[in-house]
């Protein structure tokens, strides 16, 4: 590290440096940024791309007192650094680490938590409105995506907001022509247009000098009636926001004084700043995609191929779109801006007109599946089961109470490590499992997907197939197109006196807890419908039933089973094994799968535990 960054401990020390020497402090953050994401992993591209806009923001702001509120937040690592949090960046994104998003336990300057999209301008509102009422003058910043101001909350957010002409609100587009992959829609040309000058454009009443502030009032007042005569206002100011920009993001001497005159304006103030996206690292600037949110890193050579023989669940469902598409015509895919995160990016080349990227629109793309399904296409939504929480209403309202045939490809089920608690899949289950029409299946190898994706598209109504983050265990898919029999497990394992019930990613531990206890094991695959034939076989020949799932324990496949034990009358020790009540932080997704006592050993144990038995006896000595 060089000499200006070490002595940045907070934001008030930055604040005391001189304005010319805040170009070559970001050199020496961007480069930290690099070093640091090489040696953890986390997200590249979009941090690269704010180093100038966080080094003006915290200059200009008096952050924390003003708050700035980060869409995603998974841009904030510059921040983060500036904040007090340098020296445990190479924490970043595991056990007991800091964070890859914004936390409000983590600092006082991430005043709010963040990590799903577009939440930003919602809570700035909420922020701004809050000081207006408690009569604190203060300012709320919003920093939202090109990307996540895409999402309908974006626009419910901006509708509120611009009716209050007296708060201090700004909002600020930080437009790098991209989403995770390259942009979709309407709203992307509307702001390319504004880019490229042709619609209206120019740094006006701001960033030049700031006059007093009644003069100033007056000059946008007659700026605006011009403008209103010469060109349309944009968008934003249709909205009710003083629209500024676009201004070089990259440029602290247009961004800075911009800023700094924006801070002395009252009302919903709208600054659209252009940034590139891997900005400053050649091979991130190159495929921003790529380096978008790599895992560890050599900065000198770059990202290397993964080398791994097992395939992903991702590799697996995207060769299953792929052939379910050749063999019907009636197949659409869908992703809510996750083309490479869902595996559909070979979808896309062959099948590009049926193919669908609908932005970060979890809801839209669900209702709009819906429509597609009315009219007789078979379309399949691959959506990370975190994200799927959006959608909600939609899944019920517009899909299942219609009893439409959608399918829904559910990638990331479970923990999925690094991102934590915001990205953890770990509540489908019990969110899907009470919908009336839905069939739940959870994949317990690359084949079973496989085969679960087909008796999922093959079902005439809404179903949903979860699957975990990263690599199967090793199963090589068939290349049928093969279907289970609905409601139907296997029993995997024949023992003695414990049957343990395992649902999809748990099959592998239970089986090996099942060798240490002599248990049989029955691999559910259905969650709805649940095999009652099997339950009531297996709790007939044996002592206890013990469920196993990767998902949370309040309501999921184990209660499930509670339930229709208790329907058919059956009373029977019953161990509920799952995720525990509570947010499971970042971190290594095997490390957090012992915690929770979801590896073998874990199962053995709360098995032995709960049934009183030593490391040799049975249940039935036990009892
Ligand atoms: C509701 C929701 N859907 C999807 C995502 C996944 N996601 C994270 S970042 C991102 C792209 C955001 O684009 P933008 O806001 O332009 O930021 P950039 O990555 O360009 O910096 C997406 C789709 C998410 N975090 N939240
Ligand atoms: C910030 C965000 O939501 C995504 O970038 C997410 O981190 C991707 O997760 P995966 O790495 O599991 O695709
Ligand atoms: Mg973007």
């Amino acid at each position: 590290m060089t000499n200006l960054l070490q002595k940045i401990n907070s934001p008030a020390d930055l604040r005391l440096l001189s304005r010319h020497q805040l170009a070559p402090l970001a050199d020496e953050l961007r480069q930290y940024v690099i070093d640091s994401v090489s040696k953890t992993g986390g997200h590249l591209s979009s941090n690269l791309g704010t180093v100038e806009l966080t080094l003006a923001l915290h200059y200009v702001f008096n952050t924390p007192e003003d708050r700035l509120i980060w869409d995603v937040g998974h841009q904030t690592y510059p921040h983060k650094i500036l904040t007090g949090r340098r020296d445990r960046m190479h924490t970043l994104r595991q056990w007991e680490g800091i964070s890859g998003f914004p936390r409000r336990d983590e600092s006082e300057y991430d005043t709010f938590g963040t990590a799903h999209s577009s939440t930003s301008i919602s809570a700035a509102l909420g922020m701004a409105l809050a000081a207006r009422t408690k009569g604190e003058d203060r300012h709320a910043v919003a920093i939202i995506g090109d990307g996540s101001m895409t999402a309908g909350m974006a626009f419910e957010a901006l509708n509120n907001a611009g009716v209050h002409e007296d708060i201090n609100l700004l909002v600020v587009l930080n437009d790098n022509d991209m989403s995770i992959s390259p942009p979709v829609g309407a709203l992307n040309r509307y702001l390319a247009r504004l880019m490229s000058g042709k619609f209206y454009a120019a740094a006006r009443n701001v960033g030049k000098s700031v006059l007093p502030s009644p003069v100033l009032e007056l000059a946008k007042r007659f700026e605006e009636h011009a403008k209103g005569m010469l060109v349309p206002a944009t968008m934003f100011e249709e909205f009710g926001f003083n629209y500024i920009g676009p201004i070089d993001g990259h440029d602290l001497e247009s961004l800075i004084p911009t800023l700094q005159n924006i801070r002395q304006l009252k009302g919903p103030q709208f600054l659209h700043v252009v940034t590139k996206k891997g900005q400053g690292y050649k091979l991130a600037e190159a495929d921003p995609v790529l380096y978008h949110g790599p895992g560890k890193f050599n900065p000198a050579e770059g990202i290397k191929p993964s080398t791994s023989a097992k395939q992903t669940y991702t590799q697996v469902f995207g060769q299953w779109l792929c052939d379910m598409a050749a063999s019907d015509q009636k197949l659409v895919g869908i992703t809510p801006a996750m083309r490479e995160g869902s595996g559909m990016v070979e979808f896309e080349k062959q099948f590009p007109k049926r193919y669908y990227d609908v932005g970060i629109a979890e809801q839209h793309a669900v209702t709009f599946a819906a429509g597609l399904a009315c009219e007789g296409l078979k379309p399949v939504v691959a959506i990370y089961s975190t994200f799927l929480q959006r959608a909600y209403d939609q899944l019920i309202h517009d899909v299942a109470l219609q009893n439409l045939d959608v399918t829904f490809a559910l990638d990331r089920a479970g923990l999925v490590g690094a991102d934590g608690a915001t990205h953890a899949g770990n509540y489908d289950i019990a969110y899907l499992r009470c919908i009336p029409n839905m069939v739940v299946m959870a994949a317990s190898d690359e084949n079973e997907c496989r085969q679960m994706l087909t008796t999922g598209y093959n079902y005439p109504g809404p179903a949903a197939i979860r699957y975990p983050r990263g690599a199967g265990i090793g199963v090589k898919p068939e290349t049928e197109l093969s279907s289970l029999i609905i409601g139907k497990g296997e029993v995997r394992r024949e023992g003695n006196k414990i049957a343990i019930l395992a649902f999809g990613s748990m099959l592998q531990a239970s089986l090996q807890a099942a060798d240490v206890l002599d248990a049989t094991v029955a691999n559910m695959r259905f969650i709805k419908p649940l095999d009652v034939e099997l339950l009531k076989t297996l709790a007939d020949s044996h002592d206890v039933l013990v469920t196993v799932e990767e998902g949370c324990k309040m309501g999921g496949a184990g209660s499930a089973v509670a339930e229709a034990l208790a329907e058919a009358g059956i009373c029977k020790p019953l161990l509920i094994l799952g995720l525990p009540d509570k947010f499971i932080d970042h971190g290594d997704p095997a490390l957090l799968l012992s915690q929770c006592g979801l590896d073998s050993n874990g199962i053995v144990q709360a098995i032995r535990e709960r049934f009183k038995l030593s490391a040799t006896a049975t249940p039935a000595q036990a009892a």
